[in-house]
């Protein structure tokens, strides 16, 4: 197999799949001190009740930073060859982009710089999105058009790529 440029691994998986415990696990597992990069927003009470959650069952040994726009800055500024950094997720940060209308492909070209030139693990957890029938709505036909390029870019430089479905990850590169 190709040399991969990064140690980056990306992580795969519809809603509710099991993408974020499976990802805390893989920096669990790694030893370093644990970081996580939450581009969620809360935009409501649900999604406030949701991250409080989330919150509480990552627990203590977590250093939570949250970054919703300007990713691949923070990731620069968190990543250190003693941490493990987990990005929470790809699509949430696309929306934003979007919903910002800022150039999406400087900011993909712009974290694809920050995620090979992170040092220590740094693990990054997307939505696949693409695999229902095409959407009546423009925006969430360029949106799934846009995570799919984003996906297939990021996957091409990381050293492992997972997808995840019902709980169970499938190794698809590395
Ligand atoms: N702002 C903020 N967002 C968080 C925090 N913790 C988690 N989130 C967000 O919550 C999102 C994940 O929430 P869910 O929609 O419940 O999870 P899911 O991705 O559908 O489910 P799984 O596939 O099981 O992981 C992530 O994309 C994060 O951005 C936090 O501390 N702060």
């Amino acid at each position: 197999m190709a040399h991969s440029p990064s140690s980056a691994v990306l992580v795969l998986g519809g809603a509710r799949s099991g993408k974020s415990s499976f990802s805390e696990r893989l920096v669990g597992e790694s030893g370093l001190e644990r970081h996580y990069i939450a581009t969620g927003r809360a935009w409501d009470e649900e999604m406030r009740e949701r991250i409080a959650r989330h919150r509480e069952d990552r627990g203590l040994g977590w250093v939570t930073h949250e970054e919703p726009v300007a990713l691949a800055d923070r990731i620069a500024a968190v990543a250190r060859a003693d941490r493990a950094v987990l990005v929470d997720c790809l699509t949430l940060w696309l929306t934003n982009l979007m919903l910002e209308e800022r150039d999406i492909a400087a900011e993909f070209a712009g974290l694809l710089a920050a995620v090979k030139a992170a040092p220590g693990r740094l693990v990054l957890v997307s939505n696949e999105v693409g695999l229902g029938i095409v959407p009546e709505n423009r925006m969430a036909r360029e949106f799934r058009d846009h995570a799919g390029r984003l996906h297939q870019q990021v996957a091409a430089i990381a050293s492992e790529v997972y997808l995840v479905a019902a709980g169970l990850p499938l190794k698809m590169k590395g």
